[in-house]
């Protein structure tokens, strides 16, 4: 695990983007491809401010989410309507591209054709990401795998529904752990000081919380600004 320490989110956006360049360029210089997973909340804006500033080829890119609310797409809840709305214009990616829930349906059968929509994403039931870019609330919960909640000890389903999540909205589905640690790399970024405790609690003190059971085969990075690694 590498920590990153940067000064505020604004260098913060800019490292991660550094990072994301690196890596998709490495991905499709050795495999012509660059499977990526994204996240909702903060990741979103810095994503959004991030990636318009990179060079890489946008063609190559096949992007799925590492969690994603079930609500229509049109919806301010839905993280493919806000990516598509905010990052989509401003790059030359295309919304073909990203691996979108069915919509109309249930969580149980959204996680269920998802699962489907990877398989024939990457020929294979080994969802093998490049790069998952991931958030951590304030609990210490990533994707939508929250403390105590049941879905942490999931092994059989690769991309799971919830219908009770503690962060609205409640019906959600979201990469299990199987996938999540399957990853060439996994990214957090983090900042702000309302992630403090948490940050001293999961990298300090390495208390067993759901960001904490990120352990990817490939490369993690904690990107971290310096009020949220204050207790560091
Ligand atoms: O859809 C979601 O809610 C996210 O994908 C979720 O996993 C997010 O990354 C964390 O909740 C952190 O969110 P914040 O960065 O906004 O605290």
């Amino acid at each position: 695990m590498t920590t990153i320490k940067v000064g505020n989110e604004e260098e913060l956006i800019k490292k991660l983007a550094s990072y994301i360049e690196k890596i998709s360029n490495d991905a499709i210089l050795n495999r012509e491809k660059f499977f990526v997973g994204l996240s909702g909340g903060s990741v979103v804006k810095y994503l959004c401010e991030g990636l318009p500033l990179i060079n890489t080829d946008w063609s190559k890119w096949s992007i799925a989410f590492c969690d994603e609310r079930v609500v229509p797409e049109d919806s301010d809840d839905s993280t493919f309507g806000t990516y598509s709305r905010q990052l989509i214009p401003k790059t030359q990616l295309t919304k073909e591209q990203f691996i979108v829930i069915k919509q109309g349906v249930s969580a149980e059968e959204a996680a269920k054709d998802y699962t489907q929509k990877l398989k024939e994403l990457f020929k294979s039931d080994n969802f093998k990401f490049d790069l998952l870019l991931l958030g951590m609330g304030p609990d210490g919960h990533t994707c939508s795998l929250f403390p105590g909640h049941p879905l942490l000890n999931e092994t059989t389903l690769k991309i799971a529904p919830i219908t009770d999540s503690p962060k609205p909205p409640s019906s959600r589905i979201t990469m299990t752990y199987p996938v999540i640690n399957n990853a060439r790399n996994c990214i957090f970024a983090i900042s702000g000081s309302g992630k403090a405790d948490m940050i001293k609690r999961i990298l300090k003190e390495k208390e067993d919380l759901p960001a904490t059971r990120v352990k990817p085969e490939g490369s993690l990075y904690w990107i971290v600004d310096n009020a949220a690694a204050i207790h560091l």
